[in-house]
Parts: structure tokens; sequence; C-alpha cells
């Protein structure tokens, strides 16, 4: 079953695309976002806990290594984007399972320099699509999360208005992954950021993917 699904993955790599839909009404959205810390005091989820694969953690080890060169930085991941004061009860679509390991299990890393994020990923059980298999979902999800927090740290607030991903290699779950984007260009308000999965050892690269931000303000 597992051999028939990647071979059918192998033989078509989908493409899925968002297509633009009609111009969200920002201005009757009420919420602040915040690239920094907006719950000072709360649990970071970005640090190593119980379920953390070794693979995830000697990748863990050797970024937070490269902090030292201050080339690098690790980006606190709290289950809240939204000020506190006001977003009560309001959870980060990543954050939004209360038991570790379980869904998203990630930490992220900034290079200023390179205007990229990284991202050290364990897809949990919760984000099954095929048999044993990350579900493509979670995959965009991962995807524009990193790329999307890294357009955030490059030059502000942005929306996503378009992801383009090409699915190579299906993700076996509880696999530990390095997800890598970087910002390729900025056109006006138009930033373009390109992002790839691969395996912890770069052996494989299971996914491709570009994406369109736009600058808000
Ligand atoms: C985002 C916040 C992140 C917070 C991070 C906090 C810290 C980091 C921590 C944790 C990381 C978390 C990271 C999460 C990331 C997740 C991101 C999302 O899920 S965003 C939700 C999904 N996206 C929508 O719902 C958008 C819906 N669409 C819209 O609202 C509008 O269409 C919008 C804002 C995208 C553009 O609308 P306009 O009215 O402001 O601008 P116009 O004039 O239409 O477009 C500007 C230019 O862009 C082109 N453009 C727009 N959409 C395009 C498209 N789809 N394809 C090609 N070009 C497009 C246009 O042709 C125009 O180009 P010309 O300047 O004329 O050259």
């Amino acid at each position: 079953m597992l051999r028939s699904y990647s071979r059918l993955f192998q033989r078509y790599p989908t493409i899925f695309t968002l297509t633009r839909l009609p111009t969200a009404r920002l201005q009757t959205c009420h919420f602040s976002i915040s690239s920094t810390c907006p719950t000072e005091g709360l649990r970071d989820f970005g640090l190593p806990n119980a379920t953390w694969g070794p693979n995830l953690r000697n990748l863990y080890d050797k970024f937070l290594d490269l902090t030292n060169t201050g080339l690098w930085r690790r980006i606190p991941s709290h289950n809240t984007t939204v000020n506190h004061l006001e977003g009560i009860g309001k959870r980060m679509f990543l954050r939004n399972i209360d038991e570790d390991g379980v869904g998203f299990e990630y930490c992220m890393f900034y290079n200023k320099a390179e205007s990229r994020m990284v991202c050290l990923f364990q897809p949990g059980p919760y984000l099954e699509g095929p048999p044993g298999y990350a579900h493509g979902g979670s995959i965009a999800t991962i995807i524009d999360s990193t790329a999307g927090a890294g357009a955030v740290y490059t030059c502000g607030s942005v929306m996503t208005a378009n992801l383009n991903i090409n699915y190579l290699k299906p993700i076996p779950l509880g696999c530990t992954l390095l997800v890598d984007s970087y910002v390729e260009k900025i056109e006006g308000r138009k930033v373009y950021s390109r992002c790839h999965i691969q395996s912890h050892d770069a052996l494989i690269l299971h996914t491709e993917a570009m994406a369109l931000y736009i600058k808000l303000g």
C-alpha cells in the first residue's frame, strides 16, 4: 500500500495553486500582529521537549550553535501571534493541540543577512493524510508559516497571496525535516519567497514551493 502511494507520488508530483481570492476586508479585522514576543512569561513551544526524536534534537543543537556566530537567531514560538490582552481564547493554527508531539512539532531559526528562515519540523500522527504520511495541507501550512515568518522578519507584516507547491516525495510521520526558505526578491509590496523541505540528512528532497506575500500598510 505504502509503496503504491510512493510510486503514485513519484509519477505525478502534484501542483497546487491557491488562486487569488477577493481582497480581504483587513480594516474590519481587529487583531494586532507582533513579530516579537506577545506572550511574555508564557511557554515557548520552540524548545526541546520529550517527544523530540534524536534527529530533531541534533539539528536543533546544530542551529543553536550557529546562533553563537551572531548570524542566526532562534525564533520564540508561542501559541498565539495575537496580543494576549485582546486575544484570549485564540490559538495559532500550528499550536492548537495541547499535547506535545502529536501535531506540528517545530522550531524556527532566522538568518537576517540571507533573509532566510529555517524550520526544524517533526510532523506528528495527527497530521496524517495518506496512511503513515503527512497530509498535503499540513505540509502547505508549515511551508507558509516558515516562508511567511521569513517574509515578516525580513520586511514586516505580510499576507500570503499565492502559494505554489510541488509535492515530490511523501513525508513519513515522525521523521525530522528541514524546511528551508528565503526571500528571493522584493518588488514594491510584492515579496517573492522560495522554500524547500528536505530530510534531516539532506538525502531526500520532499517538497519545493514558491510563495508570494504582499506587504501590508
Ligand atoms: C500574515 C501574518 C503573519 C504573522 C507572523 C507573526 C510573526 C511570525 C510568527 C509566526 C509565523 C506565522 C506565519 C504565518 C503565515 C501565514 C500567512 C497566512 O496564512 S495569510 C492568510 C491567507 N491569505 C489571505 O487570506 C490573503 C487574502 N488576500 C488579500 O487579503 C489580498 O488579496 C492581499 C492583501 C493579498 C492583496 O490585496 P491588496 O488590495 O492589499 O493589494 P493588491 O493591489 O490586490 O495587490 C498588490 C500587488 O500584488 C499583486 N498580487 C496580489 N495577489 C496576487 C496573486 N495572487 N498573484 C500574483 N500577484 C498578486 C497585485 O497584482 C498587485 O501588483 P502590482 O502592485 O499592481 O504590480
